[in-house]
């Protein structure tokens, strides 16, 4: 059974001083409102893992989440984080692929790749971002292209390490613009996922996969994309910086 998720990626954003104040009030809110069954991911930025972990682990459907990792063990690469080191201060996940880096830094399916490595090596778990342009949907083949990314990231796994994934699915065009994705627009991209998963691991993992939604998914909209019967929550981005928004995008199943 695939489990129901709302991972909250600040991105860089918040003082260490406003990030305490928005960990705890998120860590309340869950605790008192939030279905166990439902498991609740905040990704701050990296600097404040350590110190937000402590009050994450407090509850049962949290976790704290990196939004990012080297595709390095150790040693000499200034500046990177490994995911050994995300794994010794207690975070429980790691996003990659967010289009962010692969726009900006230009990490490539490739990169990507041995960075799902890494961080499964270290028993964590990655939560792999795909996504089109614009440009993209309005041409042909825009489904091929998101299952590509795929294809190229993740599918040198085993069934087993597949398993352990999670995906995102970001149509670009809807991010931080407001356009979010219609029901049916998200529904479609991820049944065509969950189809391409179950052509190369089969019905059963495909079934087992859970492929979250993001892209101005907000307390408004989050209820019907998470009626999709493909949609098993969501990644969010602005909206996650408001306790109480983000609570109740956690309780819109
Ligand atoms: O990782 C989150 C996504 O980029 C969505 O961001 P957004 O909710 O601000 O559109």
């Amino acid at each position: 059974m695939r489990k129901k998720i709302v991972a909250g990626n600040w991105k860089m954003n918040k003082s260490m001083e406003e990030a305490l104040i928005l960990a705890s009030e998120v860590v309340h809110m869950v605790k008192d409102e939030v279905n166990t069954d439902v498991q609740v991911i905040i990704a701050p930025p990296a600097l404040y893992l350590t110190t937000l972990q402590k009050h994450t682990e407090a509850v049962a459907n949290m976790g704290i989440a990196a939004q990012n990792c080297s595709n390095k063990a150790s040693g000499a690469y200034t500046g990177e984080i490994s995911a050994s080191m995300l794994k010794s201060i207690g975070a429980t996940h790691v996003i990659l692929g967010h289009s962010e880096r692969r726009q900006y830094f230009n990490e490539s399916n490739e990169v990507l790749a041995e960075k799902v490595n890494i961080v499964l090596e270290n028993g964590l778990t990655p939560i792999f971002c795909c996504g089109e342009t614009l440009e993209q949907r309005q041409a042909e083949g825009f489904l091929e292209f998101v299952a590509s990314q795929l294809t190229d990231s993740l599918f040198h796994l085993s069934a087993e390490e597949f398993g352990k994934v999670v995906i995102a699915y970001e149509p670009i065009w809807a991010i931080g613009t407001g356009l979010t994705a219609s029901s049916q627009q998200a529904q479609d991209m991820h049944a065509y996922l969950r189809g391409h998963i179950a052509g190369k691991y089969g019905q059963e993992v495909a079934d087992n996969t859970s492929i979250l939604y993001g892209g101005s998914c907000n307390e408004k909209n989050a209820e019907e994309l998470f009626a999709c019967p493909d949609v098993d929550g969501g990644l969010i981005g602005g909206a996650s910086l408001k306790s109480r928004e983000f609570t109740n995008i956690a309780k819109s199943f």
